[in-house]
């Protein structure tokens, strides 16, 4: 293989770094990279799926508010399905009618079309009563996390259950408690909001909003007013609830990584429209839409037009390499290069997860040999190749 240079960008901690690459062992150092940061992780996100039950349907759903005597859209006339059990993500920029579309799901705004079916039944319809047990099943968190300041932490727990008038004194009690552990705040039980940092702060919003054990969680922003570290450990809080209770979460962003972290299908919103939805996988690695690049490129921290004169430099043809799942174990590059004779340059490569699923991009330039027979390589083990140029 001949020697080769070129600006290689390398992943630490799922961000970019940049450096000059001398191209002859490039095989076994993607390789070297790739097992070391992949031997560490888990398959659980392989297989697990929701289970395919519809718990939400969006029906030609519109949504416009009245402004100076004028109906103002805020959500275009939209359908789809949120599964059982499934981490729903909405991404989408301010104003982009997030916030409306997912309190229409609680019926904290009223649909002004469409029809919205929760558990095969229409709640538009709902009569008050039918409206407030309905909404026992549905609880929501906020950014602000919206806690009662002068009750302590139980009572916040406690609230929509006394409010709710249909469970005892003692069924409160062993929830509350049952709740403070689960949240990991049996400690801080008898502190004041005002008493407690944010993350804590989040984590009671989060019992209180299982209190009335919902089947559904709305998240509305959760982590946007929260340090990194923070989010990190709510969303940890979240997928783990999910998991082990099985309860379906809608969680709105406008951050891509949140929906990349936890997340098993997105929706992305713009202007009021769904303009992408499907697995989060499929979306963040093949983005279609322009405002789904935009997100995924900011949560990559990629200077597009930077990367664009660096691939001007670049000799030959240009291929972007996407490695999913069991595709990434594989030091597939050095292999390539001997069966096809082709000499790359490595461009830019990323290594992170996906939920719990590990997932590669390499961006490469390859220059000589045989372009068809490593094409054909790449394909047949499962790496997804785009040609760039
Ligand atoms: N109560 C209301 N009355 C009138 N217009 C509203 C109302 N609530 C929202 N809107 C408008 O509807 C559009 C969508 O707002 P929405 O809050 O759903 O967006 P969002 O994506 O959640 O934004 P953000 O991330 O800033 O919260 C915006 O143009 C907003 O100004």
């Amino acid at each position: 293989m001949n020697q080769s240079s070129s600006v290689v960008v390398f992943v630490s901690g799922g961000k970019w770094c940049k450096g000059i690459y001398q191209g002859g062992g490039f095989g076994f150092a993607i390789g070297l990279v790739y097992n070391r940061a992949f031997y560490l992780c888990t398959h659980k996100a392989l297989t697990k799926r929701s289970q395919g039950n519809v718990v939400i349907v969006f029906d030609q759903v519109q949504k416009s508010y009245q402004v100076g005597g004028r109906a103002i859209p805020a959500l275009h006339p939209t359908s789809m399905t949120i599964d059982t059990g499934e981490v729903f993500g909405i991404v989408g920029h301010s104003g982009a009618g997030k916030s409306t579309l997912v309190r229409l799901i609680n019926l904290l705004e009223p649909p002004t079309g469409g029809r919205i079916l929760i558990d095969d039944e229409n709640i538009t319809g709902y009569n008050a009563s039918e409206l407030r047990a309905f909404r026992r099943k549905v609880g929501m968190i906020f950014q602000h996390f919206n806690l009662l300041s002068s009750k302590t932490v139980a009572d916040n727990i406690a609230f929509p259950m006394k409010l709710a008038g249909i469970y005892s004194r003692t069924e409160i009690r062993d929830r509350v408690d049952e709740l403070l552990k689960r949240v990991s705040l049996v400690d801080q039980a008898n502190k004041y909001p005002s008493q407690l940092s944010g993350g804590q702060k989040q984590r009671v919003g989060i019992a209180r909003a299982l209190a009335c054990r919902p089947t559904i969680l709305l998240c509305d922003e959760a982590t946007s007013a929260l340090d990194p570290q923070t989010t990190q450990s709510v969303l940890k809080l979240l997928a783990d609830i999910n998991r082990e209770l099985g309860l379906t979460i809608v969680l709105i962003t406008h951050e891509m990584d949140v929906v990349r972290r936890v997340c098993d299908r997105v929706a992305v919103m713009d202007a009021g429209e769904v303009v992408e939805m499907g697995a989060v996988s499929d979306v963040f690695l093949h983005p279609k839409h322009p405002t789904t690049r935009d997100f995924v490129f900011e949560s990559e921290s990629i200077d597009h037009e930077e990367m664009q004169q660096d691939l001007q430099h670049a000799k030959g043809r240009i291929l972007r390499l996407t490695f999913r799942g069991e595709s990434t174990y594989t030091p597939l590059l050095g292999s390539v290069a001997r069966e096809s004779g082709v000499d790359f340059s490595i461009l830019s490569g990323r290594i992170d997860h996906i939920k719990d699923t590990p997932y590669g991009q390499l961006t490469l330039s390859l220059v000589g040999g045989n372009l068809d027979t490593a094409m054909q390589a790449f394909e047949a083990a499962d790496v997804h190749v785009e040609v760039l140029r």
